[in-house]
C-alpha cells in the first residue's frame, strides 16, 4: 500500500546534553580528566570540552508526510549537519515514499561520497535515516522493532557506562564500564594510577560483576597491551574498549592478538558504514563491535553491519544511542545486551540518556527494560517542546 509522501524536511539544532551527550554542564563525570588523544597536550588534559568535544551540539531531523505525520530523530551534528540535511540531503526525500529507505540511503551516501564517507556527513545521513524509520513506524502504526522483524527476547539487559560501576551494580546493571583517566603522555605514573583506579573499583564492585574500561582512542598498542594484561590478571577486567585510533585497524588486530586469552577487545563507536565495519571484522580487530546508531549510518546501514558481524561470529552492542539502539538490539540474536550511558552528573542515578530532548524515553529498571515499553509507533518518543530549537538553514517546508 502506498504511504503518504514526504512533503518537508527540517533540520534543527539544540544545546545542552541530549544526543550530543558530551555537551554537559561543569562538574559532570563525563568531563573529568578523561584520557583522550588530545591528552598529549597538557593544556587539553583536564577537560574534553577544552579541545571542543561539544562544539557540534544536537541535530534534530524532522520529516513530515503529506498527511501531517512527522517522524523525527536526534543525533550529534548541530548546525554543520543541519546544513548538509537542508541543502543537500533533503532533495532525496521530498515527494518520495518513506518506505523507499534503501534507495534514499544509497542516494544520500553516494551523492556525498566525495566529501563524506565517515564522521559528520554520516551523522547527518544517520539522522535522516532514523527520522525516516520513525515516520515509517508512525504511518504504519508499528514500533520500529516490529518493522525490523520483531523482538527475539522479552526484555533487554544493560551494562552501564559511567564513573561509578559500583553504583551501577547496586542499581541492578549486569556490568559497569569506567572511563580511563590517564594517557601515555602521563608516563608510568599515569599507568600506575590507571591500574589503581581499576583495582579500587574492583574492590568496590566485588568479583562477580563485569568491569570494563573505556579508553576513548587515547592509547598506543604497547601501552594498551601493558594496561590490558595487568588489568586482566590483577582485576579481571572484562574488556578494553576503543584503546587506540579508529583508523589504526592494524593496531587493533595486534592488540587483539596481544591481550590475554579470554579478555575482550571492543571498538567501533567512531566507525561508520558496512565498509568501515568490514575492515574491523575481516582484520579481526575486536570481539564486539559497537556502532553508534546515530553515527554509523542509521538503522538501514546497521542492518548490513550487523549481518556482516553475525556471519563473522561477532557481537554487536551499539554505543549509547538510546531508543535507536533498543529497537534494534531486541531484534538480533548477536546483540545480547545493550549499553546504558549514565548521564547523571555523578553517575549514581538512572536518568534518561538523551535528557532533556526526548519525552517518553524509556530507562532500564534494575538494569532491564521490558520490550513492551517499546511498543509504540516509530521509536516511541516525542521531541520535548520545552527544549529551545533553532533552524539555521531553512530551505523549504
Ligand atoms: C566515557 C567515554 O569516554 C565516552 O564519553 C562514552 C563512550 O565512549 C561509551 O559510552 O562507550
Ligand atoms: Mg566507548
Amino acid at each position: 500500500m502506498a504511504l503518504s509522501k514526504i512533503r518537508s524536511v527540517r533540520a534543527l539544532t539544540a544545546r545542552g546534553g541530549g544526543a550530543d551527550y558530551h555537551d554537559q554542564g561543569s562538574g559532570h563525570w563525563i568531563d573529568d580528566h578523561i584520557a583522550t588523544p588530545m591528552a598529549r597536550y597538557p593544556e587539553y588534559r583536564q577537560s574534553r570540552q577544552s579541545f571542543g568535544i561539544n562544539v557540534l551540539g544536537t541535530l534534530i531531523v524532522e520529516i513530515e508526510a503529506e498527511d501531517g505525520t512527522v517522524g523525527f530523530a536526534v543525533t550529534t551534528g548541530g548546525a554543520p549537519a543541519a546544513y548538509i540535511v537542508e541543502r543537500h540531503l533533503s532533495r532525496f526525500l521530498i515527494g518520495r515514499d518513506p518506505a523507499e529507505y534503501e534507495k534514499i540511503w544509497d542516494q544520500m551516501y553516494f551523492s556525498t561520497q566525495y566529501y563524506g564517507r565517515k564522521g559528520l556527513v554520516i551523522n547527518a545521513i544517520s539522522g535522516v535515516d532514523l527520522a525516516l524509520w520513525d515516520l515509517l513506524g508512525k504511518l504504519r502504526g508499528e514500533p520500529v522493532h516490529a518493522l525490523l522483524g520483531g523482538a527475539v527476547r522479552d526484555e533487554l539487559q544493560f551494562y552501564a557506562t559511567g564513573a561509578r560501576p559500583d553504583a551501577a551494580k547496586d542499581l541492578g546493571f549486569i556490568g559497569g564500564k569506567m572511563p580511563l583517566h590517564h594517557g601515555p603522555a602521563e608516563g608510568d605514573e599515569g599507568l600506575a594510577r590507571n591500574l589503581s583506579d581499576i583495582g579500587e573499583m574492583r574492590a568496590r564492585t566485588g568479583d562477580d560483576f563485569w568491569l570494563m574500561l573505556d579508553c576513548w582512542m587515547a592509547l598506543d598498542v604497547n601501552y594498551a597491551t601493558r594496561l590490558a594484561t595487568r588489568a586482566w590478571h590483577d582485576f579481571g577486567l572484562k574488556w578494553i574498549e576503543e584503546a587506540i585510533s579508529p583508523d589504526d585497524y592494524w593496531g587493533y588486530a595486534e592488540l587483539k592478538r596481544n591481550v590475554p586469552r579470554g579478555m575482550l577487545v571492543t571498538t567501533g563507536e567512531h566507525e561508520a558504514t558496512r565498509w568501515g565495519f568490514r575492515m574491523l571484522l575481516e582484520m579481526d580487530c575486536c570481539d564486539i563491535i559497537q556502532p553508534d546508531v546515530g553515527w554509523c549510518g542509521g538503522i538501514t546501514e546497521l542492518l548490513k553491519i550487523s549481518a556482516l558481524a553475525d556471519a563473522a561470529g561477532k557481537l554487536v552492542v551499539p554505543h549509547g544511542s538510546s531508543v535507536y539502539s533498543y529497537h534494534f538490539v531486541c531484534t538480533r540474536h548477536n546483540s545480547p545486551f545493550a549499553e546504558f550511558l549514565m548521564m547523571h552528573p555523578d553517575a549514581n542515578e538512572v536518568v534518561p540518556m538523551f535528557r532533556p530532548q526526548l519525552l517518553g524515553e524509556p530507562v532500564p529498571e534494575r538494569g532491564r527494560l521490558s520490550i513492551s515499553a517499546l511498543d509504540k509507533p516509530g521509536f516511541g518518543v516525542e521531541l520535548n517542546p520545552d527544549v529551545a530549537l533553532e533552524r539555521p538553514f531553512p530551505s523549504q517546508g
